[in-house]
């Protein structure tokens, strides 16, 4: 049996009480409540960590919203981390919709009237003066692996929000992912919010000014870039739900100087890749067969569509020409098609557009636009995937046309939270009478077959990847998290995936599993970064494995040693 980990410490008393890193509450032992000041401190009984998430679990339970129980949460992390990840880790498959999506849009869109108590760091505009001071005052040079940033501009499906999702975002690296926690640090980048209810809201707690954006927000962000490449020139800097014209912008402008990764883009693009790598194995069929429809071209749908095709390209060895043409983008004015101007068709999106010629047959509508059913009634697709935020778009009529023509129509509606799914799975289900392989963005309870039988609905949720990426990056301190890496990710994720062992199973792996599969994922990174050449470590790839169960973090309290040199 592993020995208990022995913590050189040097807070005292109330400091220590305090700190959620090292605070242990009542399970301090009796040495340690002596020699750390504590008598007097803490209620006379101790006890274990088992008791202490027994108790947590009892006022978790006695919360009467899943809202309630987010802010419970919350509460429980500020106060000891061991004891939050600790319990989280005991109820995965119940907590992780609390904690994050679907809960976390309920959260943050009430971020200021639930607001306690601060964590990470808030660089807001007015403030760009003091970002390396701030920065510096908030690290305290201590070590950090991951950064993740947000400016809040594109929060899951419900929009500008000003502030929020940065420190639930690290929260599931450390969850599933085994990132360390104080090796972390969760960014927000305030530049102001266009949302008028934040802005008419007198206890909005972000800066209350209109968005900043053009050579301002570059220069601004910039800043913040350029901090992190100084103090942390070998950290993983994750972005989040930026808006998409920055997102694609950013990833862009910095892949070539730091390691940076866009979750919306790439996390969402690398899960699913693997859901459809797993979902094509059940249809017996190659991922270059499908005709794919992406309803939504923005961060997630355009991630989604390179990452796809470039998977076509590794793994069923098309060239680009070729493997786009298995691709049908649709936004807001319709199919993306050649001749629509600048106004309605983002130039990153081109490389997509389809010829017109395909669709002279086709009636547009009044505004020379060619939408979702008609789509689907020409080009027959045998994959539909939704991140359009538009909740209930996959209509009955639109559903069942795609199933006239598909035995195993691949249905992934993936805009969150659950109520803008573009289709509910039940609803989808019932329309393809049972034939559809299905998965949400959101977790959603099994599907009812007519037969009796239940279908299990894969999450296909970027969280099911992300921390594996991650933490392989990190764990192999690559100078990049290459294509590459994040395809070798995705093939051991879809290797992963239930429906391989049985067809009527889930195309991917239950959440409940996620911190598994993700060390999976981040053992498939890392071996990859080790074969070309981008990982700083010089380990052979078999040693891997073992290295990355010794990197993970434990919610585990171990032994403190009072020490006036020790951790603070
Ligand atoms: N499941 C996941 O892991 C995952 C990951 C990322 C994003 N998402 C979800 O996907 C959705 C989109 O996220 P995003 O970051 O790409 O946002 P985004 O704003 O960048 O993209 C949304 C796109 O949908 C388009 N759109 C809006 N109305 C439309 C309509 N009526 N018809 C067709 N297109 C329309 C918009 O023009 C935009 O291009 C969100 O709900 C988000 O929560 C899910
Ligand atoms: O946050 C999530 O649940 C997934 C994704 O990053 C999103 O923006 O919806
Ligand atoms: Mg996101």
């Amino acid at each position: 049996m592993a020995s208990e980990p022995v913590f050189r410490i040097c807070l005292r008393g109330e400091t220590l009480l305090t700190n959620p890193k090292f605070n242990k509450g009542t399970a301090f032992s009796p040495e340690e409540r002596r020699a750390f000041g504590l008598i007097g401190r803490l209620p006379h009984r101790i006890n274990t960590l088992d008791e202490q998430c027994q108790r947590a679990i009892d006022q978790l339970e006695s919360q009467q919203s899943d809202l309630a129980k987010n802010t419970f949460l919350q509460s429980l992390k500020d106060q000891n981390w061991v004891l939050y990840y600790s319990l989280v880790s005991r109820h995965l498959r119940e907590l992780i919709p609390v904690i994050y999506t679907p809960t976390e849009a309920e959260a943050i869109s009430n971020y200021s009237h639930l607001f306690r108590r601060s964590e990470g760091l808030y660089l807001t505009f007015t403030d760009q003066d003091y970002i390396e001071e701030s920065f510096l005052e908030q690290t305290k040079c201590r070590e950090i692996d991951l950064i993740v940033c947000s400016d809040a501009e594109a929060i899951l499906g419900i929009g500008d929000q000003g502030v929020g999702i940065s420190t639930a975002k690290s929260a599931i690296y450390t969850l599933l992912g085994g990132m360390d926690p104080s090796k972390t640090l969760s960014v927000t980048l305030d530049v102001g919010t266009n949302n008028e209810e934040l802005l008419n809201d007198p206890l909005y707690v972000g800066w209350p000014h209109q968005r900043i954006c053009g050579e301002n927000y570059d220069v601004f962000i910039d800043k913040f870039v350029q901090v992190v490449r100084k103090y942390y020139p070998h950290s993983l800097l994750h972005f989040e739900d930026f808006g998409v014209t920055n997102a694609y912008r950013l990833l862009q402008k910095y892949k070539d100087t730091h390691a940076v990764f866009n979750d919306d883009v790439q996390g969402t693009g690398a899960v699913t890749l693997a859901c459809l790598m797993a979902a094509v194995t059940v249809t017996k069929s190659k991922l270059s067969d499908q005709r794919i429809v992406i309803y939504g071209a923005g961060s997630a749908g355009l991630g989604i569509a390179r990452q796809l095709r470039d998977g076509i390209i590794a793994i069923d060895g098309l060239d680009t020409a070729e493997a786009n043409k298995r691709f049908y983008l649709i936004d807001k004015f319709g199919l993306i098609r050649d001749g629509l101007g600048q106004d309605k068709v983002r130039e990153a999106v081109r490389e997509f557009s389809r010829h017109n010629d395909e669709w002279k047959d086709v009636e547009t509508n009044g505004n020379g636009e060619i939408g979702l059913l008609d789509v689907v009634k020409t080009v027959h697709p045998t994959v539909l995937i939704g991140c359009s935020t538009q909740g209930g778009a996959f209509t009955e009529e639109i559903v069942r046309e795609m199933a006239k023509h598909a035995d195993k129509p691949i249905i992934l509606p993936l805009s969150n939270p659950s109520r803008l799914h573009e289709v509910r799975p039940q609803d989808a289900m019932d329309w393809t009478d049972g034939k559809a392989l299905l998965a949400t963005g959101s977790p959603f309870p099994p599907c009812k077959l007519s037969n009796g039988k239940e279908y299990m609905v894969g999450e296909c949720n970027n969280a099911l990847i992300y921390p594996g990426l991650g933490f392989g990056a990190v764990l192999a301190q690559s100078r990049a998290l290459t294509d590459t890496m994040i395809i070798a990710g995705a093939r051991r994720l879809a290797s992963l995936a239930p429906a391989l062992q049985n067809p009527d199973d889930a195309i991917l792996p239950d959440f409940g599993d996620s911190p598994a599969i993700n060390l999976e994922v981040a053992i498939a990174v890392a071996e990859q970064a080790i074969e070309e050449g981008n990982a700083g470590v010089s380990w052979k790839k078999e040693e891997v494995r073992e290295k990355a169960i010794r990197k993970q973090w434990k919610a585990v309290y171990g032994t403190y040693v009072f020490d006036p040199n020790g951790e603070k």
